[in-house]
């Protein structure tokens, strides 16, 4: 079927929910950077103290959190969790690169 075979009505629908879609994707773009803006941060405040990159005990507790989450919201809790775990190893990515810019708690120029 070619586009112009669609019906309006139905075209109109799919219009409207691509519209709401494109405006959740904007906000989920927003809110993952600002997620790694935070995230930068920590990478910093680790680094300069000598911390661990990844923190198992508190991904454990964010995994069990948002998996409730997700149930509540009626969002498949496997997904959330594998969301989660691929955010979080590219912080860990970003966290290994800080530490290794950074030698004696100072950053390398
Ligand atoms: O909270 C931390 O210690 C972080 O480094 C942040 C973060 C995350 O992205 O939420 C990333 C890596 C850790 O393993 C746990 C959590």
């Amino acid at each position: 079927m070619t586009d112009s075979e669609i019906d309006p009505a139905v075209r109109a629908e799919l219009t409207r929910l691509r519209d709401s879609i494109d405006n959740i994707d904007a906000a989920v773009v927003h809110m993952l950077a600002e997620r790694f803006k935070c995230t930068q941060q920590v990478g910093r405040l680790k680094a300069e103290h000598d911390l661990p990159p990844a923190d198992p005990a508190r991904e454990a507790q964010q995994i069990a959190r948002l998996r409730r989450l997700a149930e509540s919201a009626k969002l498949d809790p496997a997904f959330a969790e594998k969301l989660l775990n691929f955010i979080v190893a590219e912080v860990i990515r970003h966290h290994e690169r800080i530490a290794g810019d950074t030698r004696g708690g100072q950053p390398q120029r």
